[in-house]
């Protein structure tokens, strides 16, 4: 049996975007708050009876969130274009070595309503 835990996070970031419509006020510095939710899909562990302790999941998620809170994304190396899309791809990147492994990012902002998951096989 497949089971999927999940953590969230947040952070406070700026970032600039070279966009085709709305291009001033994306061109200037400005910050958005983003939300983030990792899930890990895999079976129990018949002794501990967890997934993967989400004590785990929760420190290697302060470490991503170190790289993120309170940064100019467009500096943040390996990033990348500070898109949503970019954003859920460098979670996954930087948890790759997870074990069960991340099966789903996603990022969002509340203010607007922006969304992006990325689905991993
Ligand atoms: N496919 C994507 N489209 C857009 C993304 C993205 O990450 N992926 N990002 C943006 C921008 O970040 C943009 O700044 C959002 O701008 P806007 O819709 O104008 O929202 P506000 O900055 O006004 O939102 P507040 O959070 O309320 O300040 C655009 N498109
Ligand atoms: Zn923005």
């Amino acid at each position: 049996m497949q089971l999927t835990i999940s953590q969230r996070f947040y952070f406070d970031a700026a970032h600039t975007l070279q966009r085709e419509i709305e291009t001033e006020g994306s061109r200037r510095i400005h910050g958005h708050t983003y939300h983030a939710e990792v899930s890990v899909t895999g079976p129990r562990d018949p002794v501990n009876g967890m997934v993967l302790d989400l004590g785990f999941l929760r420190q290697r998620l302060q470490s991503v969130r170190e790289q993120l809170d309170h940064h100019l994304l467009d500096d943040v190396p390996k990033l990348g274009t500070p898109t949503l899309e970019n954003l859920c791809s460098f979670i996954a990147e930087q948890l790759s070595d997870v074990h069960p492994p991340v099966s789903r990012v996603r990022v969002w902002r509340d203010a607007i309503g922006d969304a992006c998951t990325l689905d991993i096989p």
